[in-house]
């Protein structure tokens, strides 16, 4: 998967991610008056608009883009529908053949962490037959409780050619209060980064890990400190857009290659309508408006780093 990643990547020459976290409020009036008109207002009419609205981002953005990040908290929210309309959207983007990276920051005791990764990565074994549960290609994933928490996700991984991405650096305002304190002398996300390093050793694509690392664009210093430290990890940069990121921050977290980074930005996007630079596109053009908004974000990030 990193390679399809990588390849796709070159392919577009669009090193960026859509982040799919469809807030109700970022959904158009017309989308959801719709989905309530069958549904009511329910949550299954929520989760019906969730997935209407986010079939028109794909349709509109699939073909200019490598991967999309369905963060499923935004789905968690409607309960038992809101899960469906993640996995439709899993489904739907696979079908596109985009990249999908599970946006679900997992990490538990072992035996826990291997049953979030077969649920979302792998396959269950039910009787004498297996069955895919939500099927992602990549996991985000929380590395707060050590190695062991991790391991049984590398373990599926290269099962199923599969892939991670590391919270090392995280972009909210935050994320010193653990990930800056000195451990040993050296901040804990160094180590952390080290420790990616490592682990993507043991399972390596052609010349990327499918042990990536997430660090935010908030911090671009760190960011150059990082890609240092984990040459072979790809790097998922959140904080694009509507955290402050910019192009001429990111240029660091990018190998000389040109490749190792991919960039996210989700409200950016998904709700450029409502900024006054898309405004001319209106709420019933939405999807033209998101396309809009990743050509700017590609050609953003492509000239800083031509410069
Ligand atoms: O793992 C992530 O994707 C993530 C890590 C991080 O450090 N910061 C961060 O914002 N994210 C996610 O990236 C997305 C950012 O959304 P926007 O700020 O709307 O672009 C959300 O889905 C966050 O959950």
């Amino acid at each position: 998967m990193i390679n399809k990643l990588v390849v796709k990547i070159q392919k577009t020459n669009a090193p960026i991610v859509v982040g799919l976290d469809p807030m109700l409020n970022y959904i158009p009036a017309h989308i959801q008056k719709k989905a309530f008109q069958e549904y009511g207002e329910t949550l299954e009419g929520a989760a019906e608009a969730v997935w209407q609205f986010n079939k028109e981002i794909v349709d509109k953005t699939y073909d200019i883009i490598p991967a999309v990040k369905p963060q499923i908290a935004m789905y968690e929210q409607f309960g038992i529908p809101g899960m469906t309309a993640f996995k439709k959207t899993v489904d739907y983007c696979r079908e596109k053949d985009l990249v999908v990276i599970g946006d679900i920051k997992r990490g538990d005791i072992g035996s826990t962490s291997a049953a979030y990764a077969v649920g979302h990565l792998g396959k269950v074994k039910v009787g004498d037959k297996t069955y895919a549960g939500f099927d992602e290609d990549f996991a985000t994933l929380n590395p707060y409780m050590g190695a062991d928490s991790i391991q049984p996700f590398i373990e599926v991984c290269r099962e199923e050619n599969k892939g991670i991405f590391v919270l090392v650096k995280t972009s909210n305002p935050s994320s010193g209060d653990f990930q800056d304190q000195l451990v040993s002398g050296r901040p804990l996300y160094e180590l952390v980064g080290e420790k990616v390093a490592e682990w993507g050793e043991t399972h390596m694509g052609d010349t990327y890990s499918y042990v990536g690392a997430v660090v935010g664009a908030t911090y671009p210093e760190m960011g150059k400190i990082l890609r240092k430290i984990m040459p072979k990890a790809y790097i998922l940069v959140p904080g694009y857009g509507a955290q402050g990121g910019q192009g001429k921050d990111l240029v660091h977290f990018f190998n000389k290659d040109g490749l190792g980074a991919i960039v996210n930005s989700s409200r950016g996007i998904i709700a450029s309508y409502k900024q006054e630079k898309y405004a001319k596109f209106g709420p019933e053009n939405f999807g033209d408006s998101a396309r809009q908004a990743a050509l700017d974000m590609i050609e953003d990030i492509s000239s800083a780093l031509e410069r």
